[in-house]
């Protein structure tokens, strides 16, 4: 069933909206300590949205001493695994009922086409909330083999108080990401939106509270990177972060960990994903399709973005033949309307930064296959370079924008070379008929997600993160995802019936 609505439909429901425009903590919407406050716009037609809470280290300390407390008197942590699921499946229904308003929020706070705010982002937020919910409760400890004279537990236990710091190009999907697997787990957490999209996780807040979740246990505090990201970073009472962006970024965190308590630190970093055809790749309209989908889906705003193409010789021309035409069948415009598979650049400076790739572009002299143009200061047209060599800034740098390089290749050997020549390593994608080809890539690229026939990221059921510069310390999603907020204990127990004096009882 489709949950498409019209255009008139979306605006309506935009008309209507009440944006949150407070810091969530301990089950209540709080200003700032400082009362400063943010400007947050439409990236799509500059419109004021609202002013949010710009908070600081100060709230930071507060939400964290909120979630500590929650966290340490049980509240959650100790919860029956079978409440703690009831009260995720009740958020993940009342998500459920809000999902236009949700979808709304979320395209006008970013610029994402609303097809994919209903389609993809809420969707994968109310099936990812109820598969970790699920999940709960079915994962069971284990014993040790240590022979008949003791029995040895080996048992999970909720790492703590979590934070996560998110970035703007799925707000509500990579809110998800963290917070299911984390609450599921008994964990306490303290957010932080990016600041150009801290709406809708307001707003999952304000849900989650109304599902049952005790005070305290979701804390969302908006903010800068320097005001709130680091100040968590930096924190002696949080035992753990997880952090998606920029890999220049997710560095910092890694430091801010050395410098204070060692905390544990998950990074899921960016990406300059190889997209390898091979000259016996079949049905090449739809290979097409979705080398398109790998570049241009959500305006390339995606770490695990297919934005190198390398195609082999032998079927290149055809290819990019088949490319081109269904590039031009991606509508850019109004995110709201749901015929546009293109909506906004997330903000001005994001707009400007990808708007420079395609100057470099042309001014490389690359064959431009199509597109090069941005439109009205908003948004980019779906751009293929051809011609582009792998060591160049277009193959190697992460633009972030719907901007494909393609780079031509003789061999099987050298796309696999060109392929792994990147300091990323977090998805790839191979088209080829021969299975044992397929597999031989698979396993030969350096990447955490490596998708055959088609572009994807897996599921709510696979891992997902990165080798080298991708990645650190553990995978969003999956049962791995679980694992990464617990910490894993041994109980020892001696069966022999000794006494302090060697007797025997
Ligand atoms: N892997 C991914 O999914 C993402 C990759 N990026 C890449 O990063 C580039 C720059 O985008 P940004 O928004 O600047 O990414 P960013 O990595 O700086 O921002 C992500 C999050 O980190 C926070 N943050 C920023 N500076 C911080 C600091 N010093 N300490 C703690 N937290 C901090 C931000 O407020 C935001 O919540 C993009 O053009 C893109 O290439 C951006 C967002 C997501
Ligand atoms: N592609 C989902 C994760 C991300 O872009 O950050």
């Amino acid at each position: 069933m489709s949950n498409i609505l019209t255009l008139q439909e979306y605006e309506a429901i935009a008309a209507s909206l009440t944006f949150p425009s407070m810091s969530f903590i301990d089950g209540a919407f709080r200003p700032a300590k400082s009362g400063k406050t943010f400007a947050t716009t439409n990236p799509a037609t500059g419109q004021h949205l609202t002013d949010i809470a710009a908070c600081g280290p100060e709230d930071v300390d507060f939400a964290v001493a909120k979630a500590r407390q929650a966290f340490d008197d049980g509240r959650w942590s100790k919860l029956h695994p079978n409440e703690r699921k009831e009260i995720l499946i009740n958020l993940s229904k009342l998500v459920k009922r809000n999902r236009h308003e949700l979808a709304v929020m979320e395209s006008l706070d970013s610029g994402k086409p609303i097809s994919d705010c209903e389609n993809i982002d809420v969707d994968e937020f109310i099936h990812l909330m109820n598969w970790h919910a699920e999940l709960g409760d079915k994962i069971y400890d284990q014993t040790a083999p240590v022979g008949p004279d003791a029995v040895s537990m080996i048992v999970r236990e909720p790492v703590g108080v979590v934070g996560a710091v998110l970035p703007w190009n799925f707000p509500l999907l990579m809110l998800v990401w963290k917070i299911a697997p984390a609450l599921a787990a008994g964990c306490t957490m303290v957010v932080k939106p990016a600041a150009q999209t801290s709406l809708t996780a307001l707003r999952i807040a304000e849900l989650a509270a109304e599902a049952g979740l005790p005070k305290g246990v979701l804390n969302i505090v908006t903010g800068s990177g320097a005001e709130v990201g680091e100040p968590i970073g930096l924190h002696q009472d949080v035992d753990m972060v997880t952090f998606t962006g920029s890999t220049s970024t997710g560095r910092r965190f890694l430091r801010y960990s050395a410098d204070s308590n060692m905390k544990k630190v998950v990074l899921e970093l960016g990406g300059k994903n190889p997209c390898i055809v091979l000259d016996d790749a079949e049905d090449i309209d739809y290979v097409a399709q979705q080398v398109c989908a790998a570049a241009f889906w959500n305006m390339g705003e995606n770490c695990s973005a297919g934005s190198r193409l390398i195609v082999q010789s032998g079927i290149k021309d055809k290819l990019l033949e088949r490319v081109k035409v269904h590039a031009r069948s991606w509508k850019v415009g109004n995110p709201l309307d749901p015929q546009n598979a293109l909506g906004a650049m997330v903000d001005k400076g994001h707009f400007s930064k990808v708007e420079s790739y395609l100057t470099k572009g042309k001014e490389a002299g690359y064959t431009l296959v199509t597109g090069g143009e941005s439109i009205d200061g908003t948004y980019i047209q779906p751009t293929i370079f051809d011609g582009v060599q792998n060591s160049d800034e277009l193959a190697q740098d992460e633009i972030f924008g719907p901007i494909l390089s393609v780079i031509t290749v003789n061999s099987f050997d050298e796309a696999l070379s060109v392929a792994n020549d990147t300091d990323y390593g977090l998805a790839a994608s191979v088209f080829t008929a021969n299975t044992k080809k397929a597999l031989r890539a698979a396993q030969a690229i350096k990447a955490g997600t490596v998708t055959v026939n088609c572009f994807g990221e897996g599921d709510a059921t696979t891992p997902f993160g990165g080798y080298k510069q991708s990645g650190f310390g553990g995978r969003d999603n999956s049962i791995h995802a679980h694992d990464q907020y617990t910490e894993l204990k041994t109980i020892w127990i001696d069966l022999n019936d000794t006494t302090v004096d060697g007797s025997i009882d």
